[in-house]
């Protein structure tokens, strides 16, 4: 089957970078959130980054306007019932990610390939509760999507190989790579990264270091583009957290156990970037840390 049609749940920091990535590639976009605010959001910041790439001379002021006409939004998710391919980048937790499948089978055709942007959760668990295994798998893009060059393809035990490939053109047309990984908890990307951010917030923890020095020895003594804890204020730290409880949960070893500060920083409401509180304060200038 061709696919043309993309639906996209969740119009939070991945959903807007998918939104935007499929647009520019030529696809008709439909995005969805239960948020108006979210939606709204969205389009401004795709607005704002496809912008940035004209005024880059990545792409044409043509190709902005024609991928912003591409993208339609909807706060009923079962609009996107006439989709080939759905991408669900909401919220990482199993239930709400459960539900929406099970609200959205119903108003699908049957050939329709269900994908999650999950950044860990079991492909293999969220397929066996929809009509349809073997055209399910994992999605996953990167933070910023419309930057970064991977998306990790993850097979469930039941997903067939037409589906894999499909999935895998889909990638080659948005002119990104994939790598295969098997369906174990974080995958391979966060089975790696995700340790070493956690590391970082117990070595603050543990008063070994400073915000700003465990950030700048990353940088400078690593290379890496961010600290890990600018990273993780990247990435949300609630997101950090259910990858570090999916870890630990799943593969039951001490070794994964969530930094008490993390899930403290989460229980107080500090995000990361998209509360404007972290491991840095957001809100004036520039970053300031916040311990
Ligand atoms: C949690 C998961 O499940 C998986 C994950 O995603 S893990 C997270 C993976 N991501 C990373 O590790 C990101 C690490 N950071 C970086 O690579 C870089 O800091 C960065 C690319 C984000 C920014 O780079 P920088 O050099 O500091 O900033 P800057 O020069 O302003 O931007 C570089 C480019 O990124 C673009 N950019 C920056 N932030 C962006 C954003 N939020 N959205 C879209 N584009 C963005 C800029 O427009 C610029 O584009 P060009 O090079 O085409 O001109
Ligand atoms: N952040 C990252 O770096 C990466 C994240 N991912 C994964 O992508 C997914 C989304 O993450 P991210 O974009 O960062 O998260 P965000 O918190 O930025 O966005 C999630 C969005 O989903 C919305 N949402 C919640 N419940 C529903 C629902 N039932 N139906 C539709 N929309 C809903 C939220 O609305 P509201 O705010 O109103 O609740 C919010 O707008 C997660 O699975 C995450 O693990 C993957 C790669 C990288």
């Amino acid at each position: 089957m061709a696919i043309e049609r993309v639906g996209i749940v969740g119009a939070g920091q991945m959903g807007n970078g998918i939104a935007h990535v499929f647009a520019v590639a030529g696809y008709d976009v439909l995005l969805t959130d239960i948020s108006a605010d979210a939606l709204a959001a969205a389009l401004a910041q795709i607005d704002r980054n496809l912008e940035r790439q004209v005024s880059r001379e990545l792409i044409t002021a043509e190709t902005k306007a024609q991928a912003m006409r591409r993208i339609a939004s909807t706060q009923t998710l079962t609009d996107l019932g006439d989709s080939d391919l759905i991408i669900e980048a909401a919220t990482e937790r199993e239930t709400i990610k459960a539900a929406i499948f099970e609200d959205l089978l119903p108003h699908l055709k049957p050939e329709t390939i269900l994908t999650s942007n999950t950044s860990s959760i079991s492909i293999t668990r969220l397929a066996s509760r929809t009509d349809r295994p073997e055209r399910f798998m994992g999605f996953h893009f990167m933070n910023p999507v419309p930057i970064m060059q991977l998306v990790e393809l993850i097979r469930g035990i039941a997903t067939d190989e037409p589906t894999f490939r499909a999935c895998q053109q889909v990638v080659e047309r948005l002119g990104k790579t994939s790598t295969a990984s098997e369906d174990f908890p974080g995958f391979i990307v966060n089975r790696i990264l995700m340790p070493m951010i956690n590391e970082a917030i117990y070595t603050l923890y543990e008063g070994v270091g400073s915000v700003q020095s465990i950030d700048t020895s990353l940088k400078l003594g690593a290379n890496h583009p961010m600290g890990p804890l600018e990273l993780a204020d990247f990435i949300g730290l609630d997101t950090c957290l259910a990858i570090m409880n999916v870890l630990h949960d799943g593969l039951a070893d001490t070794k994964y156990r969530p930094c008490p500060l993390l899930t403290k920083y989460v229980e107080a409401g500090w995000l990361g970037r998209k509360t404007q509180r972290g491991f840095y304060d957001y809100r004036g200038e520039t970053p300031v840390p916040t311990r």
